[in-house]
C-alpha cells in the first residue's frame, strides 16, 4: 500500500547550542516512528497499527482519520501509553518515551477525552466534585481558580455548573466538562477520541470550535480522531489518513481534503457529499 505524504512543514531548526529545549528549537511535540501494535499471534495476529510514521506539531490539531477498524483507537491508546507497542519508536518532547512506565508523570502532559461522556461521570457527584478529583494526580496545585480557569476555557459559565449533576448538562456541555477535566493538568496535548460521535450536529460545533479555541488561544496540541472526514475539514491543520492499520495519506488539511491522492481518502470524502457541493 502506498503512503501518499507532504515533507513536513515547519521542520525543526537545529538548536543552536546544547542548551535549547525542544520546543524552543521549534521540534515537533510527538515524533511516532514505525509505530505497531499486533494483537494476538500466528495466523490469526491482527496488525491493528502497522509501520506508522508521524509527527505532531506544538499548536497544531492533527486529524486522525479513517474507518472503523482502521487503528485509530489503538494509535491513541499507544499515545497515552494505555497500550504498550509491540514495534517503533514514540519520542514525546525530545524524549524517548517508547518503553516508559511512569504514566503518573507523562499523563500529566498528555490528557484525553473519549466518545461517552456520559459512562466518564459518576452520576451522584457534581462537577466540582468530578473536577476536584483531579487532586489525586494535582495535590495542592488544584486551586478553585485552576477549575474556574479550565472550565472558563471550554466556555462554561463556573458559577452555573460546578454544582450540577450530569443528568442536569447537556451532552455537549458533559463534553466540555471532561475537556475541562483534562485541561486541569494544563497538558501538552489533548487526545480527543471520537469525542464528538455521540452528539448531533449543532452540539458537535461547539466542540469543535472549543478544540480549535484551545489551539489558538492556549496553544494546545491537539490529535483529534474521528471517523469522519467532514470533520477534519473545520478543525485541522494536518490530517493522516488510515486503512487496515496503515497510514495511506497525511499532508495539510487543504491539501488532503481538496486534493486528495489516495483511493481510500477518495472514498472517505465521497461519503461527505456536501463537503464538495459546499467546495
Ligand atoms: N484488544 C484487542 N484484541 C484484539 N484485537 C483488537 C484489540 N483492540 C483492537 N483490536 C483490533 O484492531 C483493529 C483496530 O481496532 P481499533 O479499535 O483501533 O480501530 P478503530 O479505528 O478505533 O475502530 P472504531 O472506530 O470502531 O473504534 C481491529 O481489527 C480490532 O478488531
Amino acid at each position: 500500500m502506498s503512503i501518499e505524504a507532504d515533507p513536513p512543514a515547519g521542520a525543526a531548526t537545529p538548536a543552536a547550542d546544547g542548551t535549547e529545549t525542544p520546543a524552543a528549537t521549534g521540534a515537533p511535540l510527538v515524533v511516532a516512528e514505525h509505530l505497531t501494535r499486533v494483537f494476538g499471534r500466528g495466523s490469526t495476529a491482527v496488525r491493528a497499527v502497522d509501520d506508522v510514521s508521524f509527527e505532531l506539531r506544538r499548536g497544531e490539531i492533527t486529524t486522525v482519520v479513517g474507518e472503523s477498524g482502521s487503528g485509530k483507537s489503538t494509535l491513541a491508546r499507544m499515545l497515552l501509553k494505555l497500550l504498550p507497542v509491540s514495534s517503533g519508536r514514540l519520542v514525546f518532547d525530545g524524549a524517548d518515551v517508547t518503553g516508559r512506565t511512569d504514566t503518573t508523570a507523562y499523563w500529566r502532559q498528555v490528557q484525553a477525552v473519549f466518545q461517552d461522556p456520559f459512562s466518564a461521570f459518576n452520576q451522584f457527584f457534581t462537577v466540582r466534585r468530578l473536577l476536584a478529583r483531579s487532586r489525586r494526580l494535582l495535590g495542592a496545585e488544584l486551586t478553585e481558580q485552576r477549575m474556574l480557569d479550565a472550565l472558563e476555557q471550554v466556555g462554561l459559565p463556573a458559577g452555573d455548573v460546578l454544582g450540577r449533576y450530569p443528568h442536569q448538562l447537556s451532552g455537549g456541555q458533559r463534553q466540555r466538562v471532561m475537556i475541562a477535566r483534562a485541561l486541569l493538568m494544563r497538558p501538552s496535548l489533548l487526545i480527543a477520541d471520537e469525542a464528538t460521535s455521540m452528539l448531533d450536529a449543532s452540539l458537535r460545533a461547539t466542540i469543535l470550535n472549543v478544540l480549535t479555541d484551545l489551539r489558538d488561544r492556549a496553544g494546545l496540541t491537539i490529535l483529534f480522531i474521528t471517523h469522519d472526514i467532514g470533520q477534519a475539514c473545520y478543525v485541522s491543520d494536518q490530517v493522516l489518513v488510515l486503512s487496515q492499520g496503515r497510514l495511506v495519506e497525511a499532508g495539510p488539511a487543504e491539501r488532503v481534503i481538496f486534493d486528495p491522492r489516495h483511493d481510500y481518502t477518495r472514498k472517505l470524502l465521497a461519503d461527505v457529499p456536501r463537503l464538495h457541493d459546499a467546495g
